[in-house]
């Protein structure tokens, strides 16, 4: 399977790194970056092609995989779900915005394509699809990062809160830092509560679940080491991208 791929930042490196090490099932086939440099440095890097239409991407794909920015996915995603090719989504935060996301899943359902979210940098995403089988009663997200994974300095050494609310807001307002909330909110179909901490204590960004259901409770914290390339960014969430990947050719499917 040819994936092309849309946003060769963080994420689309360590995606390559591992075709490398012969880790990746797909071939990591075409490099689209709104800079091209960006494109051709990791197409070189495997022998794969940059390029530079999103057209040609599309007709030479067998799927796409969105590792750009939530307003890559609200300029491009429709074009690729309308021409039949089906796409994996990293900045979920775009899909927050109902209408956006109603009119994708329509648009990609009467096109024969599938929109594959990854789990990204959190985990307990299979139990939170699972207890939405039954009742909901709550969920929470509380994401601690160091001040500079969060972009911002901070005077002295006391954790800050800089966001409370909902999922939806959240994205608007931290769109680099909290697609998981997105994810999260998908699985579990309510608006989620979220806290962004900056804490300059801490090292890895910090992503903490906590949800009540008919089925009992969950909590999940999930501990990321940070991209080398983007702070913002969890290693984890490349690494879910590459498994979802692989988990497209194999007989036998793990988890729900
Ligand atoms: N779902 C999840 O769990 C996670 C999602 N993300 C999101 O994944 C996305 C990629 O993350 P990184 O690789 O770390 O980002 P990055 O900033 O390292 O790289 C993004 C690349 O996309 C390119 N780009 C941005 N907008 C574009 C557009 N409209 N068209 C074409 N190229 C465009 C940039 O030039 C850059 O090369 C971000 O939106 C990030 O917030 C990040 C971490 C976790
Ligand atoms: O990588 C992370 O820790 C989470 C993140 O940036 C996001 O969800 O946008």
């Amino acid at each position: 399977m040819n994936i092309g791929i849309i946003g060769c930042g963080s994420i689309a490196k360590t995606l390559v790194n591992f075709q490398l090490e012969g880790k990746m099932d797909v071939n990591l086939a075409y490099f689209y970056d709104m800079n091209i440099e960006n494109a051709r440095q990791l197409a070189d890097k495997i022998g794969a092609k940059a390029i530079n239409s999103v057209d040609e991407l599309i007709e030479k794909s067998d799927l796409i995989l969105e590792s750009a920015s939530q307003g890559a996915v609200k300029s491009v995603i429709p074009q690729v779900v309308e021409s039949g090719v089906d796409v994996v989504i990293m900045s979920v935060g775009a899909l927050m915005d109902d209408e956006f996301r109603c009119n994708l899943e329509k648009l990609a359902s009467d096109n024969n394509a599938t929109i594959y979210l990854p789990t990204g940098a959190i985990t307990g995403i299979d139990t939170v699809k699972a207890a939405r089988m039954g009742e909901i009663y709550e969920v929470s997200l509380t994401t601690r990062k160091p001040p500079v994974s969060l972009g911002i300095t901070l005077d002295d050494d006391k954790e800050k809160v800089l966001f409370e609310g909902k999922a939806s807001e959240a994205v608007e307002k931290f769109p680099k830092n909290i697609n998981v909330s997105s994810t999260l909110s998908l699985a579990s179909g309510i608006n989620v509560d979220v806290k962004i901490i900056a804490d300059p204590k801490i090292k890895n960004n910090t992503h903490e679940i906590h949800l009540k259901g008919s089925f009992g409770e969950l909590t999940t914290i999930t501990s990321n080491v940070s991209s080398p390339e983007n702070p913002k960014t969890s290693m984890l969430a490349a690494f879910s991208a590459a498994s979802l990947l692989n988990k497209l050719s194999k007989t036998i499917q793990i988890g729900s």
